[in-house]
Order: structure tokens, then sequence, then C-alpha cells
């Protein structure tokens, strides 16, 4: 599991560490991992020419202090200091001590070899100040570096107000910050390298699940298993408009550990023509015999109210997407008050304005908007409808109602391809009907569709057919700890 934790959980961390150690400690420990990666960049440091942008904090102390570690090497390495009376004086002598100078030449930045961004850090917000946006247009040779974060991101959100400077790598200090592994700040922290510093740190405000997390969840039968035992999981999907989604979501939770799918709607002659192993009925979930779990919604058209009502009305979890979703904002969360048993939404962004605008808070705000501040937006949807919430796009991040979060790391923009979140829906509902809580669900569920997604893509087009049919290929490769993502201490591709 890889851990992400707020700026007030570090700065408390820290100050609990620091109690106990020398002044500067941490920030040698934090500048000797920058500048040892920084070595293994560059081809050789002795000749490299290297830019530190510092600016008025600690950060920019890093950024100095690993700028005097490599000029100790041979690098020429020049230092442009954001605001030349704040600069972090013990960095700044020992890079003047090294041979190290202080520059004015923005042109360096388009120049150098390797340029070392220590702006601002945890202690920045909104967006980069006048003096440093020129930065985030210039043209570039070398690779930039983030010292903890690339500047003008929000730490805590992945929120990027302004400009931000975009890194090829980002290491950070003590643990990952939540706006390292959600977009859009994912998207300008390249390559993610964690350098510990010996922080002692409480549960994380948002955690990344590993193969490792993954292949312990996976449902696995034994010799007491039959299918009933392994779970079925309904599937209440396609209409005479849409059969497609019925296919696509049955897909999909053939390939998720239940041991038996039952399909119910429309599209049933379409659904046992494809997959004669499913089981169909072509009345609504009331109707269709027990199941462990429901999915409901996907290409749904006009019978996706019946379906959705149909299907809370039990007292197993439901999975909403697509069409259900739709009318469940039409409803508002007091369609899921007398519940006892979970619910999933799997929104995107547009279904999540809707669900927001359902639950009274406004008019619907623009999708962009909530593709902008994901972190916000799922925990404002599982809190308003006290759900476990899936929102999908760039990044798809995974909230409980009571608080915890996970962030998918292995999603492609590949998989924006049409009915592809059919099959993610039908395979998370298969997942929650073999026993899984619905984070574990939701959240094993996106990471397999995501490998799936690369692995049916491999760099060109695929289809959602396609990515369900990689899922058994991805199931193993998770399992044997194998495939991209296997390493557990590998840095984070972002
Ligand atoms: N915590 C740890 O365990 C360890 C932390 N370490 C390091 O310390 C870093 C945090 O340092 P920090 O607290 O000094 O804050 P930092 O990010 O340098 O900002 C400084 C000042 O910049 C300003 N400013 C704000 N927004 C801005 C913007 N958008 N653009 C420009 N300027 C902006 C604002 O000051 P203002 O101008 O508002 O007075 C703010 O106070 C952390 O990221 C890590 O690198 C390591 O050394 C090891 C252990
Ligand atoms: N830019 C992107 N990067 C990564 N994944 C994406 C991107 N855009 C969409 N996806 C993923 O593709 C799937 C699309 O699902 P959805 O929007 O429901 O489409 P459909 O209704 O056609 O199935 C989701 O899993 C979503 O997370
Ligand atoms: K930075």
């Amino acid at each position: 599991m890889r851990r992400a934790h707020t700026v007030e959980q570090v700065r408390a961390a820290e100050a609990a560490r620091m109690a106990r150690l020398p002044e500067g400690t941490l920030m040698q420990r934090a500048a000797a991992g920058l500048a040892a990666t920084c070595a293994r960049l560059l081809p050789r440091v002795y000749g490299s020419r290297i830019l530190v942008l510092a600016g008025s904090g600690d950060n920019g102390g890093d950024a100095l202090f690993a700028g005097a570690l490599l000029a100790r090497r041979g690098a020429r390495v020049d230092a442009l200091l954001l605001a030349p009376a704040k600069a972090h004086p013990g960095g700044l002598a020992a890079l003047r001590a090294a041979g190290g100078r202080v520059t004015s030449d923005q042109s360096l930045f388009s120049t150098a070899d390797l340029v070392l961004d220590g702006i601002v850090g945890i202690g920045g917000s909104g967006g980069l100040r006048p003096g440093a946006q020129v930065f985030a247009s210039l043209p570039r040779r070398g690779r930039v570096v983030a010292v903890d974060v690339p500047s003008g991101v929000d730490p805590d959100t992945g929120e990027v107000p302004g400009a931000a400077l975009r890194a090829d790598v980002t290491v950070c200090f003590g643990t990952y910050k939540p706006g390292l592994l959600v977009d859009p700040g994912a998207s300008y922290a390249g390559v993610l390298q964690l350098v510990g510093i010996g922080l002692e740190l409480p549960d994380p405000a948002l955690a990344a699940l590993q193969h490792a997390d993954v292949a312990a969840l996976l449902p696995v039968p034994d010799a007491e298993s039959d299918k009933y035992r392994r779970g079925v999981v309904g599937v209440a999907a396609g209409s005479a408009r849409y059969p497609g989604a019925a296919v696509l979501a049955v897909a999909g939770a053939l390939h998720g550990g239940a041991g038996a799918v039952r399909y119910a709607g429309t599209a049933a002659a379409e659904v046992v023509r494809r997959f004669p192993e499913a089981l169909v009925t072509d009345g609504g979930p009331a109707g269709a015999g027990r199941v462990q779990a429901w999915v409901v919604g996907p290409g749904g058209g006009d019978g996706a109210a019946r379906a959705l009502g149909e299907a809370l009305a039990s007292d197993v979890p439901v999975l909403v997407d697509a069409d259900g979703l739709t009318e469940l904002a039409r409803l508002g969360p007091a369609a899921l008050a007398g519940r006892r048993a979970p619910v999933v939404l799997t929104p995107h962004t547009g279904e999540a304005a809707r669900l927001l605008a359902g639950a009274g808070e406004g008019p619907p705000p623009a999708a962009a908007e909530l593709a902008a501040a994901r972190l916000a937006t799922v925990r404002r949807l599982a809190a308003a409808y006290r759900a476990t919430v899936l929102l999908k796009g760039s990044t798809t991040v995974v909230a409980e109602p009571g608080g915890a979060v996970r962030v998918n790391p292995t999603g492609t923009a590949w998989l924006a391809t049409a009915g592809s979140g059919d099959v993610l829906s039908g395979l998370a509902g298969s997942l929650l009907a073999a026993g899984l809580a619905p984070l574990d669900a939701a959240s094993a569920a996106a990471y397999l569709h995501g490998l799936a997604g690369r692995s049916a893509a491999e760099g060109a087009p695929t289809t959602a057919l396609a990515v369900a049919a990689a899922l058994p290929q991805v199931w193993r490769a998770v399992r044997a700890g194998r495939g991209p993502g296997a390493e557990p201490d590998a840095p984070v591709r972002a």
C-alpha cells in the first residue's frame, strides 16, 4: 500500500521527530536523497550544469543543500533565488562553500542539464506567484526534478489553481502527498521517488493499492467452494436501445470472482447468445432469484428507474452506475436512507454533477470543475449519499462515507472508450458478490480494470470487450506479483 499524508499530518510528524534530533537533521536527509536521485538522472555529475530554483522556505533549503552536494561532486551549480532576502541562509552558505553561484539569468532554465524546483513545497498555496510563473512556460532541455511537490500543485488535493511547474521526477520526503497521486497534480509530478527521512506517521489521508494488497483481496475458490458460495452477482443493465451495455457489464462480472452471473433485463437474448454461462431472466431484479450483490444501471434507459427501485429494495449490496445514477440523482439521497446493506456509486464527473445537484447542493456544477477537484468531489458525494463512491476519470478515486479514500494508480487514458465503464461496474459488482467490502471491491476493481486497459491497449486503441477479455491475465499477474506495478518500492509512474 502506498500511503499519502496531508500537510498537517506531515508537520505534526516532523515536529515530533525534530524534538528528538539535532536541528537540520531532516533537511540533511532530504537533501542527500534528493542529490542522489539527481545524480542517477545525469549521465555523470562532474561537469553537468544544474540550475536550482530556490524559494523562501525550507523547500528552497532542501534544493540549495542538494545543489551543494552536487557541486562538491563537480557539477556547475547556479541558484536563482525567487526571494533573495528570504533564501535559506544555511543552504545558501553551503552552496557557496561548495563552489555554487547565485544567478539571475533565467535562460539557464532552458540550457541546464537538470533543474531543481525548490520554489515552494508543502508550505505552498494558490499556484505559482508572478515571479515564478515564467518557468511554467519556458522551453527546457534537461530534466526538471521537483523537490517534495511540483511548485504550484496543492499538496493536499492535487488541485492546480494557477500556473505550476511540470516535473519529470518528483522526490518526496517522508511520505507521498495526496496531490502527487491525484490529477491534475499527479500529471505535473512525473515519476515519484520517495525518500525516507524517519518520520513516524499516523493513518494516511489517502492510500493507493499495490499488487500485493490486491492479491490479498482477490477471492480464490477452495475445496469447499461451489458456485453459490462463491457468490452470485445480479446484473440489471441494458435496454432495447442499449443492449451492448448488458453484454459488457456481464463480461466484467464473469471475470470478477463471483461463481455465477444472473442477468435481469430486456437484453437477455443478446447476453445469453454471447455468454451461454449467464443465467438470464426478462424481468427486473425483484423476480430474478437470489443474488449476493446487484449491479444496476449501465445502458438501463427507461427501465433503470424500476430496476433501481427493485434492487434497492433487496437486502444485498447494490452498485449503481450510468442511467441508475441519473435516476438516483432525481430521487436524491433519501432513496438510500432506509438501506442497511452497502451502496456503491460509480459516477463519471458528469454523473457526479447530477448527483450533487440531486443532493440539494445547488445547480449542477460543471463536470470540468469537479474533475479539477476530484478529492473534494468524491468526499462530498460519499458524505451526501452515505455511500461508497468511485469517481471515474483521469485519476479514479474511491471514498467511503467514513472518510477513507483510495486512489487508483493503474489507470490509463486508453480506457476512455465507450463501454469500458460498464465492464468496470460488472467487475466491481462481482467482487462485492464474492464478499469484498465496498471500498475493497471498488478499489480492487479499478486496479484490475486499469491494468486490463493497459494490457488490452498496449499503445493502440482498444475496446471495452477487449478490456474484459484481458482481465484473466491481469488476475494472474497480480496474484503472481509480476508485470507493471509489481515491484513494491519502484518509483511510481504517475
Ligand atoms: N515537513 C518535513 O518533515 C520536512 C520538510 N522539508 C521541506 O520543507 C518544505 C516545507 O518548507 P516550508 O514550511 O518552509 O514551506 P515552503 O513550501 O518552502 O514554502 C515557504 C513559503 O513560500 C511562500 N509561498 C507560499 N505559496 C507560494 C507560492 N505559490 N509561490 C511562491 N511562494 C509561496 C510562503 O511564504 P510567504 O511568502 O507567504 O510568507 C511559504 O511559507 C517541504 O516541502 C520540504 O521540502 C524537508 O526539509 C525535510 C523535512
Ligand atoms: N482520461 C482518462 N484517463 C484514465 N481513465 C479514463 C480517462 N477517461 C475515462 N477513463 C476511464 O474509462 C472508463 C470510462 O467509463 P464511463 O465514463 O462510464 O464510460 P462508458 O459509459 O462509455 O462505459 C472509466 O473507468 C474511467 O475511469
Ligand atoms: K517544489
